[in-house]
């Protein structure tokens, strides 16, 4: 994945500031001070939102022209699960994306179930979707966006409604993708084991390195 020269300007404000960046590694996290651009950042990665200048790259395509065809390689789990979640049962919002992929009935099941038993949550396979607490809502939503197999998982603040056990379940969860995943987060903890992090500081990235420090030098700009 790769950002070009690109900058977004939302009503006269620059929020985005000329950003080169190459985003390969395995575990990436986005930390940064309210408004300092982290989710402008990340909506940029599957086309959500489109650059003022410059180009956003996912392999060959780019956002501006292959949204649709990188929506399927780049997943995004929101912050509030409830905007993502659009059946009734949790088994049918789980089909509900791979039905549009164009899979058979056989193939949506196997992966239903796969990742159900993967998540740890085929207990919820035939709950009621809106009777779910907020953890096992954020988890139905991680698992929908799982069974159309993205290459890549952007997630925008995914524990912030979570208690420690749940927000503990799914930074496990996070861990054990194979895929790469892009984590906005305001949770130090969450990203201990993250291999890179960018500190984002009016809507530039003002650091880029290692977990430890990058805490340090996020501790120095919020005090
Ligand atoms: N739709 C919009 N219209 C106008 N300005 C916007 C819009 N969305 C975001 N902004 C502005 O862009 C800047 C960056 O916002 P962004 O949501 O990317 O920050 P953030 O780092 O994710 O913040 P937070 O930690 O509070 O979620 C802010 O100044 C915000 O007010």
């Amino acid at each position: 994945m790769r950002l070009t020269g690109v900058s977004v300007i939302r009503e006269g404000q620059e929020v985005l500031r000329s950003l080169d960046l190459r985003l390969n590694d395995h575990r990436i996290a986005v930390i940064g001070l309210n408004g300092s651009g982290k989710s402008t950042l990340v909506r940029l990665l599957n086309g959500l939102l489109l650059p003022t200048r410059g180009t956003v790259q996912v392999g060959e395509l780019t956002t501006a022209k292959d949204a649709k065809r990188i929506r399927r390689q780049v997943g995004f789990v929101f912050q509030n699960p409830e905007n993502q979640i659009v059946m009734p049962l949790v088994a049918e919002d789980l089909a509900f994306g791979a039905k549009n992929l164009g899979l058979s009935g056989t193939e949506i099941a196997a992966r239903v179930d796969g990742i159900l038993d993967r998540l740890g949550i085929t207990h919820l396979r035939d709950r009621e979707c809106y009777a779910l607490s907020g953890g096992e809502k954020q988890m139905v939503a991680l698992a929908s966006v799982l069974v159309m197999k993205p290459s890549t998982i952007v997630f925008d603040e995914p524990t912030t409604m979570l208690d420690r056990r749940n927000r503990r379940r799914l930074q496990a969860a996070i861990t054990d993708l194979d895929q790469r995943a892009i984590v906005v987060t305001h949770d130090l903890e969450l990203i201990d084991n993250f291999q890179r992090v960018l500190v984002m500081h009016n809507g530039r990235v003002a650091f880029d390195g290692a977990p430890g420090a990058a805490a340090e030098f996020y501790r120095g700009i919020s005090d």
